[in-house]
């Protein structure tokens, strides 16, 4: 007997949101040969409805009562209703139809695309709205065309899935007045919800994460009377919120006038809340109990406790995941290359649908029977069997209980190591570490795997890479090298593939942004560093110049936050054994002649809880973590830090505490406001300014970068800049990269001349 027989369904079940990049990435692949002009238009909308048909028919199979759909996005499903409500900036006016689509996903012909940011917590990538004075007219028909074809296969299960109006709002940048802006929209939701009742369907979810962010009340009338108005359509609405829970706001947010409100249980204090105040008994509930966000199968003993602690407040409710189940991959069942007492307790999209459903029969006692019970008896018999088979080391463990606050800390403060670290010429030029991952580089992995060539083959074409990259690098005149990452699938991949306690999948897929996707790793034990893991390819690179190569790791809380972590002790032990692996990677690079180190942390920020009140909670051990990997540095050696995609003004000070030499930051989507923060706070140490977005395929001018750096840099001490691309260059191609940088290291030779600086 296993799980996925399982079929059978009393109580309602519904999803919130589904995997969209297509079980064997069909639509990631749809796209880039599209915008390759391998491919029209025509073909790419045609993987779009094939991969959406197929979502749909899964869940349709899985019993689920109520599927929510339109979720389905060719980039962004924020740009996507961005443009459907005909949110579209000035320059993108002269475009049209797909064209303007990917103009503002990903820029054109020197036209800047929307600034890309973090979705709340998660490792996925919306594109920010720009309401400009003027909206453009809304169009919902493409939308309602998905409506149309779902209602054909699935009828009344199909739940459009819509994002909330005042979401939207808070997450937008505006021109408009907030009240005037949050009027016309109404408006526009309006007509859009009338448009949905013309076609029969049953309810709508329309999605208001943003309730729980922690300053939700400050929007309370605009919810209050947003779904006031939207009340008069008629038409069922479930409000569905996610990620967090609903905190002070919980009491009026059960008041606004809908038919249902999605609760999840698996983070915040929802459960509690419910308690206290009860759930109305006019509305139903969306118990959102499978969680969305990892990919492990559910503990019969505490889900089966919620839901009973549910059930006994409400009776009216129905079974679903905690969030779109976008943020896990497909199908675990795929994953045939672990071992077995770990794959039968993963559970990815497929999976939690069956553990749904699951659970709505064990919920409905009324079923009669001891079919649920017998499956759940699978269940905890399969975490007996998982929980003998997970790693434990011993070592480590005791290593973490003997720290001192002084492994955290280094040997001499900021200024002194100044002095004995390298002396470079003003404004140094630098890249944050990866350069062009082209298609040859990644068909070596293939053939690796294959057994087409040998590791000793495989390695001495990553060698021809690093040494290709070197020159280059010598050429367009930087000052501080790396090796480039082509040996790396991913950051955080390739460290967890080397990391005992880690398990990685081959198609473990999630969508990160548009059509790039990751793999995230899998802890399942204690970690530990079974040897150093990047010191060969830092050798090789470092052999062949005389100029500086940094090396290049991962830092343990974006570790920590961009895999799937264990759930049975806490995210900060884990991230601290990251860390001791790291130190010794740290200790190891010192002794081949490393004389640079930089520690990645794009992921701090966006692990920040959404409730300011955990901010410290979480930030105390992050920023511990970060400082075990990196405090074991001697004074000489120049640490160096690389965030994107974070704002940091709000929590400068514990920025400081990271006490890293150099902070490499984004700059160039969002106009030098992180670095205005940071300049602002006074931030001491030196920084290294993201001049260029490297996430759009335009190649910027040195009059530009040069612009940039000027009105960037006017406040911060000329010996505090440093000068870079604002991420990592795998994305782009090489006859992007060489200009780009050629420019770059051009706009800094301006800034030295005219601030009359002359290389020492
Ligand atoms: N984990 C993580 N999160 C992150 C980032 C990050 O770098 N890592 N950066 C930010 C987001 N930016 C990102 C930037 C690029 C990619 C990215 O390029 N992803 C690649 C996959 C990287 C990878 O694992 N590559 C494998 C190859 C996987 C593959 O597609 N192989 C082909 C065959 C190879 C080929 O012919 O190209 C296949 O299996 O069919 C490798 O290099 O070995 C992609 O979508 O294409 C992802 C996120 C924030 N979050
Ligand atoms: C998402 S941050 C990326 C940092 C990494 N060193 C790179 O250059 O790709
Ligand atoms: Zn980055």
């Amino acid at each position: 007997m296993t799980l996925e027989t399982y079929t059978q369904t009393r109580l309602e079940t519904a999803t919130i949101g589904y995997p969209r990049i297509g079980k064997s990435r069909e639509l990631k692949k749809a796209l880039e040969a599209f915008w390759r002009g391998k491919s029209d238009a025509e073909t790419l909308i045609q993987t779009r409805n094939e991969v959406e048909f197929k979502n749909w028919e899964t869940q349709r199979q899985a019993g689920i009562d109520r599927i929510g759909i339109g979720d389905m996005s060719l980039y962004d499903h924020v740009l996507d209703w961005s443009i459907r409500l005909g949110i579209i900036p000035e320059r993108f006016a002269s475009f049209s139809g797909l064209d303007r689509y990917f103009a503002m996903a990903r820029g054109k012909d020197g036209i800047a695309a929307l600034e890309m940011t973090k979705w709340f917590d998660t490792n996925y990538h919306y594109l920010v709205p720009e309401i400009p004075e003027t909206l453009q007219p809304a169009d919902f028909s493409d939308f309602l065309q998905t409506v149309h074809r779902a209602q054909t296969l699935l009828g009344d299960r199909a739940v459009p899935i819509v994002l909330g109006p005042v979401t939207l709002l808070r997450l937008s940048r505006l021109e408009m007045n907030q009240d005037q802006a949050g009027k016309q929209l109404g408006d526009r939701y309006l007509l859009l919800l009338q448009e949905l009742q013309k076609m029969g369907v049953a309810e709508v979810q329309i999605h208001e994460p943003a309730l729980v962010f922690g300053d939700a009340a400050n929007f309370k009338q605009l919810y209050q009377s947003t779904y006031q108005s939207l009340s008069q359509v008629g038409l069922p609405i479930h409000l569905v919120t996610y990620f967090d829970d609903l905190g002070d706001n919980y009491p009026w947010v059960m008041e606004l006038p809908v038919a249902g409100i999605s609760l999840d249980f698996t983070r915040g204090r929802n459960l509690e809340l419910l308690q206290q105040y009860g759930f109305p008994d006019d509305k139903e509930l969306g118990a959102g109990i499978v969680d969305a966000r990892n990919v492990w199968k559910i503990r019969p003993d505490s889900v089966l406790s919620t839901l009973e602690a549910i059930s006994r407040v409400t009776p009216n409710l129905r079974i679903q995941p905690s969030a779109s189940l976008q943020f896990v991959p497909y199908d675990a069942q795929r994953e045939t290359k672990l071992p077995e007492p770990l794959r039968s307790v993963l559970s990815f999209a497929e999976q939690k649908l069956v553990e749904i459903t699951l659970l709505a029969d064990w919920a409905d006692r009324s079923y009669g029977t001891q079919e649920p019970d017998k499956y759940l008896e699978v269940i905890l018999r399969q975490w007996q069997t998982f929980q003998e088979f997970s790693p434990v080391n011993q070592g480590v463990k005791e290593r973490l209980q003997n720290l001192t606050s002084q492994d955290l800390e280094r040997t001499l403060p900021y200024e002194q190591r100044q002095e004995r670290q390298p002396v470079l010429p003003p404004f140094p030029t630098t890249t944050i570490g990866s350069f062009p991952q082209t298609s040859e580089v990644r068909q070596l992995r293939v053939k690796l795997k294959r057994g087409d060539i040998t590791q000793a083959e495989y390695e001495a074409a990553i060698d021809a890479e690093i040494a290709k990259c070197i020159q280059f690098q010598e050429e367009a005149g930087l000052d501080v090298l790396v090796h480039g990452e082509f040996e790396r699938t991913d950051m955080v991949e390739f460290f967890g593939q080397q990391l005992s306690g880690f398990a990685f999948t081959e198609h473990g897929w999630v969508q990160s942004y548009g059509s790039r996707c990751v793999r995230p790793p899998i802890i399942y034990g204690d970690v530990a560093r079974t040897g150093p893991m990047t010191v060969r390819e830092f050798k090789v690179a470092q052999s062949l110049t005389d100029k500086i190569v940094k090396g290049m790791l991962t830092g343990p809380v974006t570790m920590i936050n961009w895999s799937f972590t264990r759930t049975d002790i806490p995210r900060s032990k884990q991230a601290m054994q990251i860390a001791l692996a790291l130190r010794d990677e740290v200790a190891d690079l010192e002794a081949a002649g490393a004389k640079m180190v930089q520690i990645d942390e794009p992921a701090l920020r966006e692990g920040l809880p959404l409730k300011p009140e955990r901010w410290d909670e979480y930030l105390s051990w992050a920023v511990d973590a970060f400082r075990l990997s990196a405090a074991i540095a001697k004074p000489e050696t120049q640490i160096h830090t690389h965030m994107c995609y974070s704002e940091f003004g709000d929590i400068i000070g514990h920025i400081e505490r990271l006490d890293a030499d150099v902070l490499s930051i984004e700059n160039s989507r969002s106009n030098n406001e992180t670095l205005f923060e940071i300049t602002d706070a006074g931030y001491k140490h030196q920084v290294g300014n993201g001049v260029y977005d490297v996430h759009s395929p335009a190649v910027p001018s040195t009059e530009q970068m040069v612009q940039q750096l000027k009105t960037g840099v006017a406040n911060l001490p000329v010996q505090q800049i440093w000068v870079n691309p604002d991420c990592g260059l795998k994305t782009r191609g090489w006859e992007e990269v060489i200009p780009s940088l050629k420019n770059m290291v051009e706009a800094a030779k301006i800034l030295r001349q005219e601030a009359n600086l002359t290389e020492k």
